[in-house]
């Protein structure tokens, strides 16, 4: 099965802008992906990047600025895919086997805040339509297709790293790539009495 992780890389992760300049966004987008292409990897998979723009990482990149949607839905109609989303630091080997798990048309992984951070579709009508409360819609996508579906319930690879709160749980439970980058940047946990926050020095 085809496997691919699209990214993008020209101005990626406009949300972490309040605490990260242009430059520091593409470098933790670099470390993010290192991650889970380590993790796709020692799971057996040979992982393909798609980006809109050129990117430094251990996989074969394509450039290709279209966005999510154009992007997927044309890979899918060429037969059967997966997607990792690229900001999903979090994720390991044994949660990449779960996602591989069931023997579903669509299998779906939920994102925090409602977005679909991973599909493994082997349904020839499936096709996705990502932003607002995408795995809302996926779901639907995939019961008007008629495709049995299953969901993983995982909170590695629930966690995209979207938001400056987000940057907490890759000091938290991150131990590769985009923690150490983190850590280098001089970032640190803060404890303020509510959740645990983030702090640069
Ligand atoms: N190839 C490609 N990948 C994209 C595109 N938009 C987002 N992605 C990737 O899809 C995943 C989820 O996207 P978002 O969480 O919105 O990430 P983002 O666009 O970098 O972040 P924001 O600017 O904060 O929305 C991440 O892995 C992105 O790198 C796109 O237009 N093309
Ligand atoms: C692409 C989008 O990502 P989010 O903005 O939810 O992280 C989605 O999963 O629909």
């Amino acid at each position: 099965m085809r496997v691919v992780v699209p990214v993008s890389g020209s101005d990626p992760k406009t949300r972490l802008s309040p605490v990260l300049s242009p430059d520091e966004r593409r470098e933790f987008t670099e470390a993010m992906l290192a991650d889970v292409l380590r993790a796709l990897d020692a799971a057996g998979h040979d992982p393909e990047v798609v980006s809109t723009a050129p990117i430094d990482c251990d996989a074969p990149v394509t450039v290709d600025d279209r966005g999510l949607d154009a992007l997927v839905n044309d890979l899918l109609s060429a037969g059967p895919l997966t997607v990792v989303m690229a900001d999903l630091p979090l994720v390991t080997a044994e949660t990449v086997e779960r996602l591989f798990a069931p023997d579903a048309d669509v299998v779906l992984a939920p994102g925090l805040g409602g977005g679909t951070n991973a599909f493994v579709c082997r349904h020839p009508d499936f096709r996705v339509d990502y932003h607002g409360a995408s795995i809302r819609d996926h779901r639907r996508i995939a019961a008007e297709t008629g495709a049995d579906l299953a969901e993983v319930d995982s909170r590695l690879l629930a966690t995209d790293i979207d938001e400056p709160a987000d940057l907490a749980e890759v000091l938290l439970h991150g131990d590769g790539a985009a923690g150490e980058w983190l850590a280098d940047a001089g970032f640190e946990l803060a404890f303020d009495g509510g959740r645990v926050g983030v702090e640069r020095e």
